[in-house]
């Protein structure tokens, strides 16, 4: 039976976790974690549930976390300290406190994973779009989701554009002369390859790659429709992680 620890419990993916490890016949849910306001999904009895980090205390194997960026890094940080193996779908990690995450796991030999998206759809789409980068370098980044979400761009987008840039030669794309009338109206920019971020109510997750080469184009569109959409992935995290001794980036090391 492993063990599980859900941080953001509350949460609309909080919610979806409590769910999935409940129904789970090979997962226990043995603690919760979240701000002290906030509706309590139904829990079973002997679940703890925890309103500050500091007094978790109980023996578990997997802390799961879908929490908020400005507190993954902190709670990233405790669980590898405590020795509970982080499954992390939470965005907003920097790429210094993911080099500093792993260390640390390493240290400890112990087995985690940051996942920017949990979605097979999604991890299918990054590497469909690493793969077409090698021969359409000319490429945009549109992700689109639901107007709660606290940080642009998703996790997925940058995902996207960091493992597009590790295969696309060095190239200049667009005018070098075009000039923005509008501040910001070419979207963001990672390494020449703009993302742009759309948030509306009505939308889940959804991400477009537009390829453009001389007389021809190619899109690879992903959309997630519902969140219950992600939970056979941290399923399998929970079910793997346990057997790993470092932190890994990205679901596709478990698949
Ligand atoms: N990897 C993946 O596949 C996916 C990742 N995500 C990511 O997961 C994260 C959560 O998304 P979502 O569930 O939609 O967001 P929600 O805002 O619905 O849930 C976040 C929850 O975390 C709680 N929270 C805030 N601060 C803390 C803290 N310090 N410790 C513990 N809990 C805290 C919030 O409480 P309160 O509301 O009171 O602040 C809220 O209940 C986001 O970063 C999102 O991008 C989302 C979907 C898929
Ligand atoms: O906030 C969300 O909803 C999502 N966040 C993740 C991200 O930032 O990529 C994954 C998915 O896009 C849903």
């Amino acid at each position: 039976m492993t063990k599980v620890i859900i941080a953001g419990y509350q949460g609309k993916m909080g919610e979806k976790a409590v769910e999935m490890v409940q129904q789970h016949a090979d997962f226990e849910l043995v603690g919760v974690y979240g701000p002290e306001l906030g509706d309590t999904p139904q829990l079973p009895a002997a679940t703890k549930v925890f309103h500050d980090l500091n007094e978790i205390n109980i023996d578990a194997d997997v802390w799961v976390d879908f929490t908020v960026p400005a507190s993954v890094y902190t709670n990233t940080k405790f669980a590898i300290t405590h020795e509970y193996s982080p499954v992390i779908g939470t965005t907003g990690l920097t790429d210094e406190q993911v080099t500093e995450l792993k260390q640390l796991a390493e240290k400890k030999q112990l087995g985690g994973l940051i996942a920017p998206n949990f979605g097979i759809s999604a991890v299918l789409l990054m590497q469909f779009a690493q793969q077409a980068a090698k021969y359409m370098p000319d490429v945009e980044i549109i992700e689109m989701h639901h107007d709660q979400k606290l940080d642009a761009p998703s996790g997925t987008a940058m995902s996207t554009a960091k493992l597009i840039s590790e295969v696309r030669k060095p190239h200049e794309q667009g005018n070098p002369n075009a000039k923005e009338t509008l501040d910001n109206v070419r979207g963001g920019d990672y390494d020449g390859i703009r993302i742009h971020a759309v948030r509306l109510p009505g939308l889940v997750a959804h991400e477009q790659v537009l390829f453009g080469s001389l007389g021809e184009g190619l899109t690879i569109r992903q959309d997630t429709f519902d969140r219950q959409s992600f939970m056979s992935g941290v399923a399998i995290a929970i079910e793997k992680i346990t057997d790993k001794h470092e932190l890994l980036v990205g679901l596709e090391n478990l698949l």
